[in-house]
């Protein structure tokens, strides 16, 4: 075993972030999320990897009711909007799911990333323009592991009209919009995701996603 492995426990630890971390809609309690469970939460997501160093993210910090009201508005109406494009027993079982608790969990925040923030030519973006992006996204797992942990339930919201999220957020137009998620205490946390309770689709086996040196080949 390597010298800087975890103890058992650590690992016990970890993994129980990992296996355990759900996405959260239904299920808030309204107690208020302290100041300092915040600053947590939002240093380990600070802490996640970022291509160059660049740390593009920034955090809007949501907690006002009408800003959450317009949010939601708009939810209600993608939400609509997206029940559409499903057909038949499935868009019935769509409008079913609870997909968002906006309005209910205490905090909101949207993770941005800010793809100007250290130059033009960033270490490691000189090929794959996108990487900024990608790393805000480990900054938001970085946030619901650590979340997780502190008892905190957090659901992603992505059904949103990205012009109206930035009207409603005043988020300027050079700053890209990454995760509108719902933050707070809750009364419990699923064992397994609610799509797959609800039927909507099951967890895939790994085996048939793990490939050996080249695409298709399970070695
Ligand atoms: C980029 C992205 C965007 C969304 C999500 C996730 C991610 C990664 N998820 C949550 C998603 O449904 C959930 O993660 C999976 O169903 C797996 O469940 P657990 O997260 O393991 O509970 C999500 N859930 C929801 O209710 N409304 C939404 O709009 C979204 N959008």
């Amino acid at each position: 075993m390597s010298d800087h492995a975890f103890s058992a426990e650590e690992r016990e630890a970890l993994y129980k972030a990992i296996f355990s971390r759900r996405d959260v809609r239904g299920q808030f309690a309204p107690a208020p999320v302290p100041e300092e469970v915040l600053t947590r939460v939002l240093t380990a997501a600070h802490h996640a990897p970022s291509v160059g160093f660049m740390q593009p993210w920034n955090f809007i910090v949501v907690r006002d009711p009408a800003v959450k009201a317009r949010v939601h508005a708009d939810f209600a109406q993608a939400n609509e909007e997206a029940k559409a494009l499903f057909e038949g027993e499935r868009q019935t079982l769509y409008s079913r799911l609870k997909l968002e608790g906006i309005r209910e969990a205490p905090v909101n925040l949207c993770i941005t990333c800010d793809r100007e923030r250290s130059g033009p030519v960033v270490l490691g973006r000189t090929h794959i323009p996108t990487m900024d992006l990608y790393s805000c996204v480990c900054a938001v797992q970085n946030l619901w592991l650590a979340a997780r942990a502190e008892g905190l339930g957090v659901g992603w919201v992505s059904i949103l009209h990205e012009d109206r999220l930035r009207e409603a957020l005043g988020i300027p137009e050079r700053i890209v919009p990454i995760a509108y998620l719902c933050l707070g205490y809750v009364s419990y946390f699923h064992e397994t995701p609610e799509l797959e309770q609800a039927g909507w689709r099951n967890r895939l086996p790994l085996e048939d996603l793990v490939f050996r040196d080249r695409w298709g080949d399970r070695g």
